[in-house]
Formats: structure tokens, sequence, C-alpha cells
């Protein structure tokens, strides 16, 4: 039997931990088959991101076409753009596909490096979160975005409704950054879903975003509604940040793996 497929846009994480790689392991863990168009290649490892070089918008143009147009795609995930003018092709192709997008608007890395162009934030703003079905930003995604600044749960549902004015059918806004539980909002503007997990004091969480989104790209593609995608997506990630494990001599990442090894670290 033929599985979901799944398609990250995003960039390459030499170390493993987020972006494509992250993707790719997260829909492996999820049974759906990933498919990938790298928009972007990192030199980066638990210390952070110590280069960066996109492609030309002709290779992530002809990586698109490659699969959509033979393979075929049930969901769409979007990572690192990089630029305006990758950002504004890949929402027009995305907006072209007949599947649900997931668009994590990634800004900046957790050890503070840009993977955004500042003049590639109103193309996200214009271009590319009309097209998305569901949009993740964090908080500081939120505040570049929006001008929204979240400080406490309460805050969460202005940032969504900031996040929603820019088109995306759903928000969900990740309170991961905030103190206490780890809580998430997500919303169409008239259903709201409160997501919470417990917060583990790990520090090994390199690729938290990255691997939420794929989550939810790879169940929406097993043909489940935005919601339910979200819920098990949480599940998912919460479960891989309890087991994210050392490595380098900086931030770990989140264990991919941690359901086939039943939670334990270093998956
Ligand atoms: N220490 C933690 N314990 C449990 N869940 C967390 C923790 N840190 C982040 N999360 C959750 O991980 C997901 C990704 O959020 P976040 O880390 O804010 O994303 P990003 O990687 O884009 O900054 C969210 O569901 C958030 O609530
Ligand atoms: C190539 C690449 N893409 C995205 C990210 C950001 O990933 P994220 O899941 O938000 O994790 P952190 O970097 O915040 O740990 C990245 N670092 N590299």
């Amino acid at each position: 039997m033929t599985p979901p497929r799944v398609l990250t846009v995003a960039g390459s994480d030499s170390g493993g931990g987020a972006g494509i790689q992250a993707d790719l392991k997260t829909m492996l863990a999820l049974g759906v088959h990933g498919m990938s168009v790298i928009t972007a290649v990192t030199a980066q490892n638990s210390l952070g991101v110590q280069g960066a070089w996109e492609l030309p918008v002709e290779a992530v143009r002809a990586q698109y076409r490659s699969v959509v147009d033979d393979i075929g795609v049930q969901a769409v995930k979007t990572g690192m753009l990089a630029s305006a003018e990758l950002v504004e092709t890949v929402a027009e192709l995305i907006g072209g596909t007949d599947a649900p997008a997931v668009v994590d608007p990634v800004g900046v890395s957790k050890h503070g490096d840009s993977l955004l162009a500042a003049s590639a934030l109103d193309s996200v703003r214009t271009k590319l979160l009309p097209v998305a079905t569901v949009a993740t930003p964090n908080l500081d995604e939120v505040a570049q975005l929006t001008g929204v600044r979240v400080q406490s749960e309460d805050d969460l549902r202005r940032a969504a409704a900031a996040v929603l004015a820019y088109g995306p059918r759903w928000a969900l806004i990740k309170g991961g950054h905030l103190p206490g539980e780890a809580v998430d909002l997500l919303t169409d503007g008239s259903e709201e879903h409160w997501l919470r997990a417990p917060r583990y004091d790990n520090r090994h969480t390199h690729g938290t975003g990255c691997t939420l989104a794929s989550a939810i790209a790879s169940q929406l593609a097993k043909g489940q509604s935005v919601p339910e995608a979200v819920a098990a997506a949480k599940e998912y990630v919460t479960g891989a940040i309890a087991a994210g494990f050392a490595l380098g001599g900086g931030i770990g990442p989140v264990a991919h793996g941690w359901a086939f090894t039943g939670g334990t670290p270093g998956a």
C-alpha cells in the first residue's frame, strides 16, 4: 500500500537536529513517506549556525515540480526560507498545490542565528501566511511578524488574532518560550483548542518547532482534521522533548525515535 506522502520545503541542518533532517525523521516516525525541497544549506551544530547558503530559486522550483508532478503530496510543510525571493516562490508553488500546508515561519534559531532576511518579513506576511492551512509561529516570530509581544498565557489569544489577520486558516501559537506549562493555542478565529503538556526541564530541545510542524503535516496527510492533527503532533513533540539527548558541546536534539525506544533518551 502506498503511504501518505508529505513534502518539507526547508533548510538543511548539518547537525541533524532541526530543518530537513528533523522533518524527515519525524515523518518516518509517524509512518508517512517524507520528501524534501531544500531551500538552503546551513553549517550547524549544537553550538549554533556557523554558515548558511541559499539555493537558487530555479533549484527550489525544480525540486518542488519533480516531487509534486510525479509523486504527489497529501501535505506540505515549510521551514527555513531564507530570502524574500524564496518566500514568494514557495508561496506561489504552495498556492497552486491542492494539499494542506503547514507554515512554520522560521525566523531565528534557538541560538539567535537569523534564518530569514529582515527584508523577507513582508513577503511572509502578505504571500506565505495567506496560503497556509496552519501557521505555527513561536513567540519571537509572532513579535517579528505582528508586533504582539506575548508575556503570559492571556496574550496568546491576541497573538493568534494578529496572525489570523494575515490569512492562514488556523494559527497555532506556540507558548514554548513562556515559563510554566508548555501551552499552545490553536484557533481559526471561532474554535479554540488549548494544548497543554508538562514542561520538561531538558536543555536538549534543538528542533522542537520543525518537529511539531512536520508532525502536524504528517497527521494531516493521514486524513486527520487540523485539531486532531495538532493534538497528535503535540503528543509526539512532547515525547521527543522528554527524551532529548546531549550531543556536542551545546544544545542537543529532541529524540525523533522516542516512540520506537519506549521514550528512552538517545533515540
Ligand atoms: N521544555 C519544554 N517542555 C515541553 N514542551 C516544550 C518545551 N519547550 C517547547 N515545548 C513545546 O514544543 C513545541 C515547539 O515550541 P517552541 O519550542 O516554542 O518552538 P520553536 O522551536 O519554533 O521555538 C510547542 O508545542 C511547545 O509548547
Ligand atoms: C535549517 C534550520 N531550519 C530551522 C531551524 C529552526 O529550528 P527549530 O525547530 O525552531 O529549532 P531551534 O533551532 O529553535 O532549536 C534551524 N535551526 N535550522
